[in-house]
């Protein structure tokens, strides 16, 4: 007997989020396909959660595609900046998108903060929906605690990653081998919560 496989659409644009859910799915059940496959374009991100944002960002793949979809909304919460840039993380600077923009304006911002005070964390919102009208949507958090570098490190990752450090493992995340990244992170975190859901869901479907 082979084991069902399914579609599932990952409601993103951003490269370095699909080549991290590829990699931490690794499951030969699931294919994980890229929005833009099928010509699907970005939600829009008029949530003021990171719950919302997800769900409305699979809900939107999900209407446009006819299949399952994952939506990923994260960000980087810094303490001495209230939170910011958190929900806005991608649009920091201004266009979308831009993480060397992004990077300047969260490092002159910090300019005078010292290490001790630096502390920030990534959060990640996972949020699968079966189709889009499912009352019923798989949702996991993850969250990932460090502090904000002052000065860009290392070359892996994406994003905010270079400026990334984390005190357990004194390394920045952009200096992290791409596995120990996914599995101490945020998005390895909220991925792992939401594993057997997703994997239930499919022997069901
Ligand atoms: O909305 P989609 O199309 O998924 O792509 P996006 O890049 O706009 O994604 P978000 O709206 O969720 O914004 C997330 C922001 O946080 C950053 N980010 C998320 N996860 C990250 C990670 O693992 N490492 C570094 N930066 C990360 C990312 O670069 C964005 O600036
Ligand atoms: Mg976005």
């Amino acid at each position: 007997m082979t084991a069902a496989r399914m579609k599932l659409v990952l409601a993103s644009s951003n490269a370095g989020k699909l080549v991290e859910l590829r990699d931490l799915l690794g499951d030969a059940r699931i294919e994980l396909h890229a929005q833009s496959e099928f010509g699907v374009e970005d939600a829009e991100e008029t949530g003021l959660t990171f719950v919302e944002n997800a769900l409305l960002k699979a809900r939107h793949a999900a209407r446009a595609t006819g299949l399952p979809a994952l939506g990923d909304d994260s960000g980087l919460c810094v303490d001495a900046l209230d939170g910011a840039p958190g929900l806005y993380s991608a649009r920091y600077a201004g266009g979308h998108g831009d993480s060397a923009a992004n990077i300047a304006k969260l490092l002159a911002a910090l300019r005078d903060v010292p290490e001790a005070a630096r502390t920030a964390r990534f959060v990640c919102v996972l949020a699968v929906l079966r189709h889009a009208e499912d009352p019923q949507p798989l949702i996991a958090e993850g969250v990932w605690e460090g502090r904000i570098l002052d000065a860009p490190r290392g070359r892996g990752g994406f994003g905010y990653d270079p400026v990334f450090f984390d005190p357990a493992r004194a390394m920045g995340a952009a200096e992290l081998d791409a596995a120990l990244k996914h599995r101490i992170s945020h998005r390895g975190i909220a991925l792992a919560r939401l594993r057997d859901a997703l994997l239930a869901a499919i022997r069901r479907s």
